[in-house]
């Protein structure tokens, strides 16, 4: 029996125990945006280097610095860095992926805790983190134990980098990726990021472009204090009125950005990329099913996939310092901060974002001459990424999902951001592949996360016969 087919077999046999470890690391509880959670993350990490290590890996734990978060001054969690197998006649496989996660309660409307995996009848286990990203991180693990245990080596030197801050604006990552490019990432052949999702349920995918992201708070202050409405209420300007009138001028109700120039400098669609679009599986039927209601704005499912993947968007996600509890309370909030974010697209440039954002707001605010304060503060950003899916190591990637999910995969793009995408491919000149283990409907980010139990353990094969076909292409032959 060929390696990989021994592989596959003790992947199988492996099923439960594999579970039960998705079981110990979703447990912990490790939100990145949380400041309270902090040690939570560190331990999530610290878990991770000691199972590598426990396995042969030499780790480099790296302190990234400091973070100010919520007003608390807090240490960023450490990226481990990892090497599996040093032989010089095989390719080196750098992977990444996130060991922190998304916030979750209960009381966000949960089915049950969101930090107690539940393996339900139909398969799916639900918990935060199991698609994003703890399923396809513990997935490298398990293929590499999975070898150990079965007495195979790796196909591939395994590289790897595994950061706790990539659900809030990866801190302090670009530049250990900078430093260490010709250091521990010397002799990367390829790079392969298991981070985001297929585009229906059925079909695998491989992934070569994403969106990237500018974050912004919008604030406006007035009163020292919160007042009574009663008392205030139409007697000053207050800052909540203004900032809901700011916000509205940002995008309107068929989702296109209001802010002058920001389409600009959007690649126009070609008809070679049109025809990209066909044959996809992806539908608004599917979609809406997805949504648990047809809120679609576009007719076409061509239209829908391209404002996801192709031109820029601005979402408003909430308010801070705003009454937000139950019950009705009549204050006038002294100071709020709303948040909305740009997804970015070829060809367009941060800074020029910032720019028309920033003299938008300024404009529309002097418009309304106001007493109050105003301040548009860019809180984090990353960059978009395209890259041609005609590179041996997405040959690779499609060979392996033709092995196991008996499909030739889709080619895709994201609406979302992993902005290290790109970081990877400048720095260490090399190409970089995502390739999804989750499917379009796990619901990350949101209530109720799962990952289909169908995809992690095809998906712990796909990983491992992705190093098998990467050993055996040439990576030379672009
Ligand atoms: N799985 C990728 C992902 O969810 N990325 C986040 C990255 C991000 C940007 N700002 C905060 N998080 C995304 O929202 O796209
Ligand atoms: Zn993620
Ligand atoms: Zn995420």
């Amino acid at each position: 029996m060929a390696n990989v087919e021994k592989y596959f077999k003790l992947v199988d046999q492996s099923q439960q125990q594999f579970i039960e470890t998705l079981r110990e690391v979703v447990a912990i509880p490790s939100v990145s945006g949380d400041a309270s959670k902090r040690s939570e993350v560190v331990r999530m990490g610290e878990w991770l280097q000691a199972r590598w290590e426990a396995l042969g890996a030499v780790c480099k734990r790296v302190e990234p610095g400091k973070q100010n978060l919520e007003g608390t001054e807090l240490d960023l969690p450490p990226i481990i860095l990892g090497q599996y197998g040093n032989d010089p006649t095989k390719k080196t496989v750098l992977v990444y992926g996130h060991y922190d996660v998304q916030p979750a309660l209960l009381s966000d409307g949960w089915e049950t805790d969101p930090f107690t995996l539940v393996e339900k009848p139909d398969g799916r286990l639900v918990g935060r983190g199991s698609t994003d990203d703890k399923g396809p991180v513990l997935g490298w693990l398990l293929c590499a134990e999975t070898h150990k245990q079965a007495g195979l080596e790796l196909p591939v030197n395994l590289k790897f980098c595994f950061e706790g801050m990539e659900e809030s604006g990866s801190e302090g990552l670009d530049q250990v990726i900078v430093d260490e490019a010709d250091k521990w990432f010397r002799g990367t052949d390829v790079v392969c990021i298991s981070d985001n999702y297929w585009l229906g349920t059925n079909k695998p995918c491989l992934t070569h472009g994403l969106r990237g992201v500018s974050y912004f708070h919008l604030q406006v202050e007035g009163p020292g204090a919160d007042l009574h409405s009663g008392v205030f209420g139409g007697t000053v300007h207050e800052p909540m009125v203004d900032l809901v009138h700011l916000l509205s001028k940002l995008v309107d109700s068929k989702g296109h950005i209001q802010v002058p120039g920001i389409y600009d400098q959007v690649m126009p669609v070609t008809e070679e990329e049109e025809k990209t679009y066909e044959g996809l599986e992806f539908s608004h039927e599917a979609l809406a099913r997805d949504l648990k209601n047809d809120i679609i704005i576009h007719k076409e499912e061509r239209d829908t996939l391209k404002h996801r993947w192709r031109f820029p968007t601005l979402s408003i996600h909430g308010v801070e310092g705003a009454f937000h509890s139950s019950g009705d309370k009549t204050v006038i909030p002294a100071k709020v901060r709303g948040k909305f974010s740009l997804r970015t697209v070829p060809n367009m440039e941060p800074a020029k974002v910032s720019e028309l954002v920033t003299k938008y707001l300024n404009d529309e605010f002097a418009k309304l001459n106001s007493k109050n304060t105003m301040r548009v503060i860019e809180t984090h950003g990353g960059r978009w990424w395209y890259s041609s899916p005609n590179h041996p190591n997405f040959m690779a990637g499609a060979a392996a999902t033709e092995k196991v999910y008996g499909v030739k995969p889709d080619l895709t793009r994201e609406g979302g951001s992993i902005p290290v995408t790109l970081t990877f491919e400048e720095a260490l000149g090399v190409n970089v592949l995502l390739l999804p283990m989750g499917a379009a409907d796990d619901g990350a980010h949101s209530i109720n996360e799962k990952l289909d139990k169908r995809n992690f353990i095809q998906g712990i094969k796909l990983l491992g016969c992705y190093l098998y076909e990467v050993a055996q292409t040439d990576l030379t032959a672009v």
